[in-house]
């Protein structure tokens, strides 16, 4: 069978991806087989024009991917690939999107020669402003790779690290980031809600806001802390602000705690 690529797990981050990598035309969907329990996102599945079974026992039996891609929570994750154990060993090569999951739980699994790609995606994937960071074992050839990260760049910016231990930190800075940012974004609303602003004025206020400054930050040749001091006047509002929110590093010690919460959440997971 001439499927390229078997997507296993087709839940917010799976999905994300696979729209991604048909809408940008690098894989064609009658290439992908989505393996997904969820009927629902079978369906959703089926729209792109994938074909999407319940389960393993689906699969074609003379189905022989180059691509494996694992997008299944963590938990779910030894159970999950004993059932490609046959893809193992040989020329497939298994893309993990799972926090914390190590490259040795897969090789102990699937063999130890089989070639895996850990990678980190994080949610804004879904409309191509994705950041994901990958980190491959010594198996994995040069024109697997190239293909993989051909398809991640259809999700946006792509990274490499090559030890693996940082993939916790990445977790927890990148992977987990986007659940902070739409955080702060819910704290500005609230906070410009208790300013007196109409809700409605309050979260367009609060979104542009961050999508202003993100984009000026990503695109401008300054330094995040210039930036800042381009809109803090002396003795001015932001100056007034900052101070409740730089004094004493409150906010910093507080984002430091928070990734350093979900990196330890990343090493438990993969134990
Ligand atoms: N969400 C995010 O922003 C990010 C997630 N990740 C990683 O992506 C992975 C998936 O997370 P997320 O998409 O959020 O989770 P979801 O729960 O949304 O998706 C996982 C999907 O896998 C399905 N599934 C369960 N068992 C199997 C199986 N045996 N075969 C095929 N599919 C199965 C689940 O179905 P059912 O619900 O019926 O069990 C579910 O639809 C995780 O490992 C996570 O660490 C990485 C970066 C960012
Ligand atoms: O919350 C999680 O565990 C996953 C991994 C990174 C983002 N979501």
């Amino acid at each position: 069978m001439t499927a390229k690529l078997v997507l296993v797990g087709c839940g917010h981050m799976g999905r994300a991806m696979l729209s991604g990598w048909i809408g940008s035309g690098r894989i064609a969907p009658t290439e992908v087989v989505v393996v997904e329990p969820n009927e629902d996102l079978r369906a959703k599945a089926a729209a792109l024009g994938c074909a999407a079974v319940a389960g393993t026992e689906g699969l074609p039996a003379d189905i022989f991917p180059k691509i494996v891609v694992i997008a299944v929570k963590p938990q779910a994750i030894r159970d999950v690939l004993a059932g490609y154990a046959r893809f193992g060993n040989g020329a497939t090569t298994f893309v993990s999107i799972a926090a914390g999951t190590s490259v040795a739980t897969f090789e102990s699994i699937l063999g130890e020669k089989t070639p895996v790609i850990r990678c980190m995606p994080n949610l804004p994937a879904a409309i191509g402003k994705g950041m994901m960071v990958v980190f491959a074992n010594g198996h994995v050839s040069d024109k697997a790779r190239d293909f993989v990260a051909g398809l991640l760049a259809a999700s946006g910016e792509v990274a490499s690290v090559d030890d693996e231990r940082l993939m916790d930190a990445v977790t927890a800075v990148s992977g987990s980031g986007p659940g902070y940012v739409f955080h702060f974004i819910e704290a500005l609303i609230a906070a410009a809600r208790t300013a007196g602003l109409p809700a409605e004025t309050a979260a367009r206020l609060a979104v542009q806001t961050v999508y202003g400054a993100a984009t000026m930050a990503a695109t401008s040749s300054e330094e995040p802390g210039v930036l800042r001091q381009q809109v803090t006047s002396h003795k001015g509002t932001t100056a007034a602000g900052l101070d409740v929110l730089m004094g004493d590093e409150a906010l910093t010690r507080l984002i430091t705690e928070t990734v350093d919460a979900a990196r330890r959440r990343s090493i438990e997971l993969g134990s």
